[in-house]
Formats: structure tokens, sequence, C-alpha cells
């Protein structure tokens, strides 16, 4: 299994180009399965998890060809949809395979799909996907860990009022209901730029979707889709996860294809920690000198506040700040998996329910640590490149589930990291 080492304590200087985001390009592939025209994706991220979900999606009849020529491109054609059939296998690596479930529903009226399992960031259920496609008039089916569902007549306009904001339902919905008969109102929708995207790409495939990205989306349904020519938008959790890296080593990097919007409370409070910011058009630049930062609260919450997906990176760069903050965590129940990692470090936080007290050290000093899930994996190496002498990463292969060539983005500024591939020997720690 490949481990990543940092010999931490190496300043940041130079650009770092932010890909297209995972979060939208596993939502626009599934949306793919809409149409029986091509959808060509460009500003393609190259994850782990857009290979796993294109070998799902190739079962399923999708013709899927990957080009470089003018950045990475996509291009998923299913003129049929030969097996509306997912299996344990390919859905358990990755939950959002579980939203391939409304578009096969959507396009053939039936589909047998795998219950996506328990993730250790909590229990995340898919109760609310499952509400709004009965409320769409499927008819749902459980056994032996697989969803059974059927709407043999196709489905139908519904008023969906989701009891709690879920990223995952209002995008799963909103796919279901783009090819249902009549209108749907969906309300308590989750804003995340990211369901924007998704909702502009079906509407440039000749959906009727009004309202994406504010709490009531509104879906016109109509008989049949087209293909498009979609730009995947900037991964704000990347853009997010390199700025605290800059900020935790110090130096000056300059983040490019990003939108400063995105990220703007994010960049606030590296601003409250002490970091200089400067929001261009498409581009962020952060410097960070000499000097301890500051320590700064924060408490996730859904988009527009604090991303849940870039806590631990924050936590990262608290660990080295001078004096207490306090992180709380709202959305997922099991987030603070780095808290003992980091505490191999030499950080000293303590975590009680849903809050972490991070107390400021002095420094932290390399050692082997765990990554445990996709973001905690940042936090490590965001930590590893302030610490004194070697850190080793075991388990990256969570790393890669959504950050594209990290190793030659932040090794391009001057980190000193590297991917030690399989087999070679673990150094000792000091
Ligand atoms: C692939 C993808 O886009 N993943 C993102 C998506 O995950 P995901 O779509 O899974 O996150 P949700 O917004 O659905 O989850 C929010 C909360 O609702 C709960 N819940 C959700 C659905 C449901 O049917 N029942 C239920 O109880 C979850 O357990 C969680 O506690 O949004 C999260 C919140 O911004 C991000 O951290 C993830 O990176
Ligand atoms: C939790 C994440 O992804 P997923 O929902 O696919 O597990 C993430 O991107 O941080």
């Amino acid at each position: 299994m490949d481990r990543i080492a940092i010999e931490g304590g190496s300043p940041l200087f130079g650009d770092i180009p932010v890909s297209g985001a995972k979060n939208s390009a596993i939502k626009l592939m599934a949306a793919s399965l809409l149409t029986s025209e091509p959808v060509r994706l460009s500003n393609m991220p190259r994850l782990a998890d857009t290979r796993l979900l294109s070998r799902l999606l190739v079962r399923f009849g999708c013709v899927i060809s990957e080009s470089d020529e003018g950045g990475q491109s996509m291009t998923l054609h299913t003129p049929e949809i030969t097996s509306a059939f997912a299996p344990y296998d390919l859905v358990r690596q990755m939950r959002a395979s579980f939203n391939v479930l409304g578009p096969l529903l959507a396009r053939t009226g039936h589909a047998k799909v795998s219950l996506p399992g328990g993730c250790t960031i909590g229990a995340r259920p898919v109760d609310l996907h499952l509400k709004a496609l009965e409320a769409l008039g499927a008819h749902i089916d459980m056994h032996e860990g697989y969803v059974f569902a059927q709407a043999p007549r196709g489905l139908r306009g519904a008023e969906i009022a989701f009891p709690f904001v879920s990223v995952g339902a209002t995008e799963h919905a909103l796919m279901a209901a783009v090819l249902a008969q009549g209108t749907t109102v969906m309300t308590n929708c989750a804003c995340e730029p990211e369901i924007v995207d998704l909702a502009e790409c079906l509407n440039a495939m000749g959906a009727k979707i009004g309202g994406a990205g504010t709490t009531t989306i509104v879906v016109e349904g109509v008989t049949s889709l087209r293909g498009a020519d979609w730009p995947v938008i900037c991964d704000r959790i990347e853009a997010g996860t390199y700025a605290a890296a800059a900020a935790m080593a110090g130096g000056e990097v300059r983040l490019t294809g990003v939108r400063p919007e995105l990220i703007s409370i994010f960049l606030d409070k590296l601003t409250q920690a002490g970091c200089e910011i400067h929001r261009g058009v498409d581009t962020v630049t952060i410097i960070r000198k000499d000097g301890r930062l500051k320590p700064v609260d924060l408490e996730t919450q859904v988009y527009p506040g604090f991303a849940t997906d870039l806590q631990a990176q924050f936590m990262a760069l608290m660990t080295l700040a001078d004096g207490e903050s306090i992180i709380k965590e709202t959305i997922f129940e099991n987030r603070f998996m780095h808290v003992p990692e980091l505490g191999r470090l030499g950080a000293d936080i303590s975590v009680s329910g849903g809050e972490a007290r991070v107390k400021g050290v002095a420094e932290l000093r390399g050692a082997q640590v765990m990554a445990t899930d996709l973001r905690a994996s940042a936090c490590l190496v965001i930590a590893g490149l302030a610490a004194r002498g070697e850190t080793i990463i075991n388990r990256v292969y969570h790393l890669d589930r959504g950050f594209e060539n990290l190793e030659g983005k932040l090794s391009a500024c001057g980190a000193n990291i590297k991917r030690l591939k399989g087999s070679e020997p673990i150094l000792e720690d000091e």
C-alpha cells in the first residue's frame, strides 16, 4: 500500500492549479445516464472516485472516453441502459455511487442498487433519498442490503419537503424529478455550489430547473434530455485545502482556476488566523509571514457556512496557533478521527461530543500516522508540512479518492513530499 512521506519545514512558494470538483464530477457522471446522447464533461479531475464510478456506469451500458486535449475531459454516452443493477462491491466503495438509483429509475422505470453501507465519518443513512423517490411515485423495497425501486409508468412531479438539509438527497431528487411528469417543488434543499453545477448542466441538457442554489427548487418535468458539453465547477474543498497548507507551511501560494467567492468564509477564517489573502477574479493568493497563527473558533454548517469537508484541515492549522480554539462539527457525528492522529504529531486536542478544543502547541514533530478518511488525510498532510522531521502517512488511498496529483502540486511549490510505493521500508521515527 502506498504511503506519503513529508519532511516538514519548507515554506511553499508558487502556483497551484485547482482541479474540477470531485463532488460535482461524480454527480454529473451519474446525471449522464438520464440521456441517450453523449455528455462531455471538461475540467474533469482524475481521481480514484471518478475511475470507480466509471466502472459502475459501464455496467449500465455507458460508453466512456477520456481525452487530454484542451484540458481533461470525459465523454459519457449511454444510448441504452443495458442493466439497472448496481452491485454491492462497487457501491460500497463510494457512497455517491448510490446516486445512480434516481437516474436509472427515471430512465428505465426500475433499478436494483446496493445500499452504500456505513462510513467512517458517520452512519449516513439514505432515508431522505428513498422518501424523495417515493414521493415521486417510486415503489421501494429493501432486501438483503439492496434497494429495489420500480416506477413502471414513470415518475410524477410531487412536493418534497426535506426534514433537514442533505446535499446527496437534494441532488438525487433533482436527478429523478427532471424526467418526471409534471412539476416538482422541493423545499429545505441544500444550496451547495455543486448542486447549482448539476442543475445548470441538466438545464443545458434540456431540463427545466429553477431555484438551484436556494432552499426551494422547482423542476418542470420534461420527456427527454439531450447531450451537453459541460465544464465541471472548480473544487472549493481542494482550494481550501491548499490555502490551509500555505497558511500552515508559510510562504506565498497563488491558487489558480478557483472561484474565491465559493470559499469566502474559509478565507475569512484564514485572515482571522493572521494570513494575508488576496482575491482575484479566478485566483486567490495566500501569504503567511513569520509569527504564530492566531486561534480561531469555528462551527461547520451547510453552505454557505464553514464546510465540514474543510474542518479537519483547519484543525491542523489550529494545532500551531498561539492559544486555544474551539471547533464544532455539526454535520457528521464522527468526523474527528484525525484527532488521535494529530496527537501522534504532538497536537493537544480534546474532544467532547461534537466539539474539539485545540490548544495550540509551539511545534509538531514528525511521526507515523494513519489516514482514516479523505479530508482527515489532507489534514495530516498539512500538519506534516509544518512538523519537525519526517511524517509518514499510511493508507493514502483515501487521499487518492479526492485529490488529483497532491504530491506533484505541493512539491512544485517547494514542499518536501513524496509517495512511497507499495513495499518501500518505513523509516523509523526520531
Ligand atoms: C459526494 C459528496 O458530495 N459528498 C458530500 C456530501 O455528502 P452527503 O450528500 O452524503 O451529505 P448529506 O448532506 O446528505 O449529509 C448531511 C447529514 O444528513 C444525514 N443524512 C443524509 C441523507 C439521508 O438520507 N439521511 C441522513 O440522515 C447524514 O448522515 C449527515 O449527517 O455532502 C457532505 C456535506 O456537505 C459533504 O461532507 C460530502 O463531501
Ligand atoms: C465525505 C466525502 O465524500 P463522500 O461523501 O464521497 O464520502 C468528502 O468528499 O469529503
